[in-house]
């Protein structure tokens, strides 16, 4: 059967608008391969500094041609998901040897939990982390030692911006390294419920802060899906790791055998390997349009809609919100996992996972199949289901299965809803993202009196004052990219569900984030213009009709076009400082959209593409 026509005319649209950009980042990427820094072409001093510690691994490393694998770690304490890393760099010395290879730590790149920052002032350095992540993914890979490279990051802006980074370096083949889910805990569902009993002051915080440590209660990825989870799917359904393995829980047997058996592979794809793969060369239009289609067809979060885009900038390609809206009418939901469903990550992967999905979406004509992936058989490997030898040691592959619970996990036949859960809402407010997968029919029309704020600790004021009894619009704006680092204002769904729960018609309206884990509460977010450049959003005023529409992608203020044409928008906040913010003034300082993907670093770094051109030397 032919490929899907929505899908090929979208990639046709993708590989058009990027002509220009991605035959200079090849470019650029067989200079960096040719020229570049590498260990054959360090000074004697170089190499004597980057093995100086390296102990039995340094007479391989002495020999310009032997493979040496470049980890990248994003270890730390702070999220659950990162902790079982501290011991990955040991391990894969270890496995790198098995395969002839050898294997240091490049270096290291920051992480941050964006559970622990979530309402807090933290989450305010949270997106332009991921442009610190990319950075330091290239100050890492600047030594020049290695012939391939193993990315250990699983949450929020840590995968973008690993990617990010390492695209920088994409004449090396690259591979992320999942440590995959937390053991289930607590159901998501269970802990909301508890959270909107205490903003009622029905629970006290000794019952609360019980069920959040029944609910995030161990090393692991946190087991809604959310963007961490929603990373994972899409660097598989990219090609970018071992076929399912992003969804192992992890320290289990089989998550180990996964690692080994990663290691193994990227000795075989690495430059002076029998199989060279470059992630230049893996991550093209197509590989983009497949994670846009997994985003789709698994209900994932609305961040992705900011980091593929960024992603796709680091390789040369430009992929828009027109794009993803184009893909949405045409890619069924066959996910339902929490926020979307009641069921986690664990529930998904044990009904079939990722496989599964691979499986039915290339079954109905909806992916690229001839994409390069680090897998030698390429997608059709993607089809089959990991699993553990006799011995306990290795991995197996055998044919994927038709999910085993279609309250999760969908055939393409049968999907829960006939296009994918991200839709764009345009109107005289701007353009917006909005994740429909996560609300109820009677939820996707919503109009009502705004009230609008610039600050999300005021409308928990706003509502424990009980000013919020009643259908609203909540405009929380000034929390765009330029105005304060665009956080996530997940901290609102509690108090937003309560005032839906009590039957009152609620949405949100924000140019700023919510977190893949929000659902429940229509929310048109990622608006652009940003207040803080003048966008529209910054022209509504309490009381407005705010209509948010889902069905018929609208999203506007229903107001006397000329009297609104007339308004001027209301003048920003001061810049808020302490907690490390006004460090970041200088990624805020940069012209920057979300639908762009809100990365300074890529803004500043076309500037000097765009100025060299066609001359690199
Ligand atoms: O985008 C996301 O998926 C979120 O940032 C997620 O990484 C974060 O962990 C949630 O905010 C935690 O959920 P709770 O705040 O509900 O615990
Ligand atoms: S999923 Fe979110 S809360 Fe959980 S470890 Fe990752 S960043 Fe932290």
């Amino acid at each position: 059967m032919s490929l899907n026509s929505v899908v090929e005319s979208v990639t046709a649209r993708v590989i058009e608008r990027s002509k220009v950009s991605r035959r200079r980042y090849l470019a650029l990427m067989e200079r960096n391969r040719e020229k570049g820094v590498s260990r054959p072409r360090l000074a004697c001093g170089n190499l004597a500094h980057a093995i100086a510690a390296a102990g039995a691994d340094k007479p391989d490393l002495m020999r310009p041609l032997d493979k040496n694998i470049g980890m990248i770690t994003t270890y730390n304490d702070m999220l659950s998901a990162h902790q079982p890393y501290g011991h990955y760099p040991d391990q894969i010395k270890l496995f790198a040897r098995e395969a002839g290879a050898t294997a240091q730590v490049a270096g290291g790149a920051p992480a941050m939990c964006d559970g622990v920052t979530q309402g807090q002032e933290g989450m305010e350095l949270s997106l332009f982390s991921r442009d610190v992540i990319a950075m330091s993914t290239a100050v890492g890979l600047s030594h020049g030692m290695f012939n391939s490279v193993a990315l250990l990051g699983v949450c929020d802006k840590i995968v973008p911006g690993l990617l990010m980074g390492a695209l920088r370096f994409g004449h090396l083949p690259t591979m992320l390294i999942p440590a995959g889910p937390m053991t289930s805990g607590l159901p998501n569902k269970e802990k909301l419920k508890i959270r909107q009993l205490f903003v009622e002051g029905k629970v006290g915080k000794e019952k609360l802060m019980e069920a959040e440590n029944a609910s995030y209660h161990g090393p692991g990825t946190c087991t809604f899906y959310g963007t961490a989870n929603t990373n994972q799917m899409i660097v598989e359904i990219m090609g970018l790791m071992m076929p399912d393995s992003a969804f192992i829980p992890t320290n289990t047997p089989l998550r180990q055998a996964m690692t080994r058996a990663s290691i193994h592979r990227l000795a075989e794809i690495s430059i002076n390997g029998d199989d060279e793969r470059s992630l230049a060369k893996c991550v093209d239009e197509k590989a983009i349009v497949n994670a846009a289609i997994g985003l789709l067809a698994t209900g994932g979060s609305t961040n992705l809609t900011i980091h593929l885009p960024a992603i796709a900038r680091a390789a040369g390609i430009v992929f828009d919100w027109e794009d993803f809206s184009r893909l949405s009418a045409e890619v069924p939901l066959i996910t339902h996992v929490y926020p979307n469903g009641s069921e986690d990550v664990n529930a998904f992967n044990r009904v079939g996972g990722m496989p599964t999905v691979i499986s039915e979406l290339i079954d109905a004509d909806l992916l690229h199949t001839d994409i390069l992936t680090i897998s030698r058989g390429g997608m059709k490997d993607y089809t089959q289901r990991a699993s553990l030898s006799e011995d306990g040691k290795s991995v197996v592959y055998n044919p994927s299965k038709p999910s085993s619970d279609p309250n999760i996990l969908r055939g393409i036949k049968e999907p829960f809803s006939s296009d994918g859960g991200i839709k764009l809402l345009e109107g005289n407010i701007g353009r917006a993202i909005y994740k429909s997968s996560a609300i109820k029919e009677k939820h996707l029309t919503v109009e009502a009196p705004a009230r609008v704020f610039i600050d999300q600790k005021d409308v928990a004021t706003a509502y424990q004052n009980g000013e919020l009894e009643r259908d609203v619009v909540v405009v929380v704006r000034f929390q765009g990219p330029e105005a304060n680092g665009m956080p996530e204002l997940h901290k609102l769904t509690p108090a937003l569900g309560v005032l839906q729960d009590r039957g009152f018609n609620v949405a949100l309206i924000t140019d700023g984030r919510m977190s893949g884990a929000s659902g429940k509460v229509p929310a048109a977010v990622h608006v652009v213009p940003e207040a803080q450049d003048g966008g529209p959003i910054a022209k509504i005023k309490d009381g407005d009709i705010v209509r948010v529409c889902a069905v018929t992608g609208r999203i506007e203020v229903l107001a006397d076009p000329h009297e609104w044409e007339a308004r001027k928008p209301a003048q920003p906040p001061l810049p808020a400082l302490g907690t490390g913010r006004e460090m970041f003034a200088l990624m805020r300082s940069v012209h920057l959209s979300a639908e762009r993907g809100a990365s300074a670093m890529i803004e500043l770094m076309e500037k000097d593409l765009d100025a060299v051109g066609d001359n690199i030397q």
